[in-house]
C-alpha cells in the first residue's frame, strides 16, 4: 500500500518511492526522500481542518500504545490526539501506576504489551537506545518519543515542518542557531542531523560546559557567545537547561546564565532583522528565554511548533502504518 492521501504531488511522490521504514527511531535511519515524503504528508494534515474533518479510516482497527517513562506534555498528548484523529484505539500507559513500579523490567513490560498486539508503540525513556532495544523485541512499529540525550526524531520532523511553513522555499541555505544546553539535548542532536540533511547551515551556541567536546563533528559550527553565534541567523532555537540530566553545577546561577545566554530583545538583535525564534518546550522563562520574546507573535514560532506537532505525528503514524518494509525490514 502506498500513502494514498491524494492523487496530486504527494500521491505521485509516494507511488514513486513508497515509505518502507518499519520504525521511527532516529532521523539518520531515513533517506532524504523518506523525510520529504513525511514532510509532505505532514503538510497535508496541517492543511486539513483535522478537528472538523479527520480521516478516521487511516488507522481504523489499529492500536497505538503510548509508553512514557519520562514526563511529557506536548509529545504524549499530540501522539494521543494524532492517533485518535486517524481512528486508532489509543492507550496511554501511566508508568507511575503500572507494574513497572512492582519491579517489572522494560523488556518484560514490552513483551506484555506485545502480547496485546498493538500496531504502534510510542516510547520515551531516560536511557539512550531503549526504543531501539524495544524495536528488536516487539512485532509492532516503534516510535522514539525521546531517549536520554540521544534522539527525538519526531521533534526534529515537526521543527522542519514548522520551518517549511515559515520559509516555503525550503531550509536550503537557512542559517539556524541552536542555543543553550546542547550537551543534554536530544532535540539538538536530532535537529542538527535533520537540518543538515535539508541543506541548512547549523550553529551550536552555548557555554563550554554545555556544549559537548565533539559537537563540531556533528555538522555544526560551535560558538560560545551569543553575539557572534547569532550573526546572520534566520532562526534562533533556544533550549532548556535540562537539569534532570545534570549531575553537579553546569552554570554558576540561572540569573548569570540568562545574562549571557538567555534570549532577550537585545540578543535577538544580533540575528537577522526578521529572524524567527523557536523552542521545543517546555520553556523556563527568565532562564533561557524572556517572556517578551516567547510571547511576541511576530517572532515566536513556539505555539506553531506545537500545532505542527499534531499534524506531523499524524503523518508519522500514517506512514508507519502503511509502510511497505523492504528486505531486512520485514514486518512480522
Ligand atoms: N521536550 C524536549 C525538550 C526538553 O525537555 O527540554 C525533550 O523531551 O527533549
Ligand atoms: N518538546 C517536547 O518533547 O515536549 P514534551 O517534553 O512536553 O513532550
Amino acid at each position: 500500500m502506498s500513502l494514498a492521501v491524494d492523487d496530486t504531488i504527494l500521491g505521485q511522490a509516494t507511488r514513486d518511492y513508497p515509505f518502507s521504514k518499519r520504525h521511527c527511531l532516529s532521523v539518520s535511519d531515513f533517506h532524504r526522500v523518506d523525510i520529504e515524503n513525511l514532510l509532505r504528508l505532514g503538510e497535508h494534515y496541517l492543511n486539513l481542518d483535522v478537528q472538523k474533518s479527520p480521516d478516521r479510516s487511516v488507522l481504523s482497527g489499529k492500536t497505538l500504545i503510548n509508553l512514557f517513562f519520562e514526563n511529557s506534555t506536548r509529545t504524549e498528548k499530540s501522539f494521543e490526539l494524532a492517533g485518535k484523529r486517524l481512528g486508532a484505539d489509543v492507550i496511554s500507559m501511566q508508568v507511575a501506576s503500572s507494574s513497572i513500579k512492582k519491579g517489572e523490567t522494560l523488556l518484560d513490560t514490552a513483551a506484555t504489551l506485545n502480547a496485546m498486539n498493538p500496531d504502534l508503540l510510542v516510547i520515551r525513556h531516560s536511557a539512550s537506545g531503549a526504543p531501539s532495544l524495544l524495536a528488536q523485541k516487539v512485532e509492532c512499529s516503534v516510535i522514539n518519543a525521546g531517549d536520554g540525550m540521544h534522539a527525538h526524531p519526531t521533534q526534529a520532523l515537526l521543527d522542519a515542518l514548522t520551518l517549511r511553513q515559515a520559509f516555503p522555499e525550503g531550509l536550503d541555505g537557512l542559517r539556524i542557531a541552536i542555543c543553550g544546553d546542547i550537551l543534554h539535548s536530544r532535540v539538538a542532536r536530532s535537529d542538527v542531523a535533520l537540518f543538515n540533511m535539508l541543506g541548512a547551515e547549523v550553529r551550536l551556541v552555548g557555554p563550554p560546559t554545555l556544549v559537548p567536546l565533539d559537537a563540531d563533528m556533528w555538522g555544526a559550527e560551535v560558538f560560545h557567545d551569543m553575539e557572534t553565534g547569532l550573526q546572520g541567523c534566520d532562526i534562533v532555537m533556544m533550549l532548556r537547561l535540562q537539569l534532570e540530566r545534570m549531575s553537579g553545577a553546569f552554570v554558576p546561577s540561572k540569573r548569570e546564565y540568562f545574562h549571557y545566554y538567555g534570549l532577550d530583545r537585545k540578543k535577538l538583535g544580533f540575528a537577522k532583522p526578521n529572524a524567527f525564534v523557536m523552542h521545543p518546550g517546555p520553556m523556563n522563562r527568565g532562564v533561557e528565554i524572556s517572556s517578551e520574546i516567547a510571547d511576541d507573535p511576530d517572532v515566536s514560532l513556539i505555539t506553531r511548533q506545537v500545532e505542527t506537532g499534531v499534524a506531523m505525528r499524524m503523518a508519522i503514524l500514517h506512514a508507519l502504518a502503511e509502510a511497505q518494509p523492504t528486505n531486512g525490514e520485514q514486518r512480522s
